[in-house]
């Protein structure tokens, strides 16, 4: 079986301890200075966060006969989409909820069982990302790949194959979703047989991300998850609240998600693939309000030693990406953050 993607190379970049540990958030009646960012977070372009009651991102029906069609548009314009009739059951996504809001109400020392170690890439703990900002974010999460019960027998000894149940099945279900939306846009980029090699049934390899931002005394000078891109083919985001924005020339929009959709969008590593024509949307969660938010993010990405390389169609194109391997670029991402495509641009 192949190592873990994220196990493997995150052993190379460990991080200390102060950048793992979360505060505790119950305690927190105001904002301490180490989490309060300079501006206050919805003024900043003039794209009010009262607004967030629509998106303005556009929703596919993966049973539409033009899916394909309008995948590929909305990759073009938006790196992402809204999905609606996505196939996955609401018995499986509520479980996973659940489960979520169950780990994240223990008491703080309770998950500290959990914490994820320095150069680990699973269990408790804060963004991956704080070490690249001065200020720390309203936020704590807690990492899967594969089976979770390894990190999730330290919180419940005795009690905890219903949480582990509950979210392989959700990743299952994730998986063969991402990869029949994979299979679309690898159609449309005219990507070999060869290179869809890996992909394959059941496979549980892929990282889940269990978000959790607390109730927060003062949203409007926080920041829920700083702006980032995923290190992802596409990434699955299963999420109700307001607060999630993304980047659309040099503006922060708000993608407050519809009803009963999942939210779809590229990463580095489908833009890379398609020489650029699909984004990787810059992105970041604001705190809207003071009441706590979740999400589930489901990242799909190829083995550690596949060779991400564009996809160059047209005769006159040429690449803009050199060729890297997976392991290769979490290893760049790992150490230049927001800087990674520039490093490996032609
Ligand atoms: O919480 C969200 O809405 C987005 C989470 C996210 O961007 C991530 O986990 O990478
Ligand atoms: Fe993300």
């Amino acid at each position: 079986m192949k190592m873990s993607t994220l196990n493997e190379a995150y052993q190379e970049h460990p991080l200390t301890l102060g950048d793992i540990i979360p505060i505790d958030f119950s305690s927190s009646f105001s904002l301490p200075d180490s989490h309060t960012w300079s501006q206050p977070i919805d003024d900043d372009d003039g794209f009010s966060l009262k607004d967030a009651g629509s998106s303005p991102m556009p929703t596919i029906d993966l049973m539409d006969p033009n899916a394909k069609k309008l995948i590929t548009l909305a990759c073009e314009k938006w790196g992402g989409f809204h999905l609606k009739n996505h196939g996955i059951p609401f018995a499986v996504i509520q479980g996973a909820e659940d489960e979520l809001q169950r780990l994240f109400s223990l008491p703080p020392p309770q998950k500290m069982k959990a914490l994820r170690s320095p150069g680990g890439a699973t269990g408790y703990g804060i963004p991956r990302i704080s070490p690249f900002f001065s200020k720390f974010m309203w936020h704590e999460g807690f990492t899967i790949i594969g089976s979770p019960s390894h990190d999730v027998k330290k919180l419940w000894p005795n009690d905890y194959q219903q949480f582990c149940d509950k979210m392989e099945n959700y990743q299952k279900e994730m998986n063969t979703l991402a990869e029949s939306l994979t299979e679309m846009v690898f159609d449309v980029l005219e990507i070999s047989e060869e290179k869809r090699k890996w992909m394959g049934a059941s496979d549980l390899r892929m990282a889940l991300q269990l978000n959790f931002y607390p109730s927060c005394p003062e949203p409007s000078r926080a920041m829920g998850l700083a702006p980032h891109t995923d290190t992802s083919i596409f990434t699955i985001v299963h999420v109700k609240e307001s607060g999630l924005q993304l980047m659309k020339e040099g503006k922060w929009i708000n993608v407050q998600p519809p009803p009963d959709t999942l939210l779809v969008h590229a990463g580095d590593f489908l833009h890379m693939m398609s020489n650029g024509r699909f984004c990787s949307p810059l992105h970041r969660v604001v705190p809207t309000v003071s009441k706590k938010r979740c999400s589930i993010a489901y990242f799909y990405s190829p083995p550690t030693d596949y060779v991400v390389s564009p996809s160059v169609t047209g005769d006159l194109d040429a690449a803009r990406f050199r060729d890297v391997t997976v392991m290769e670029y979490i290893g760049i991402k790992a150490e230049k953050f927001g800087e990674s495509l520039s490093v490996i641009s032609i």
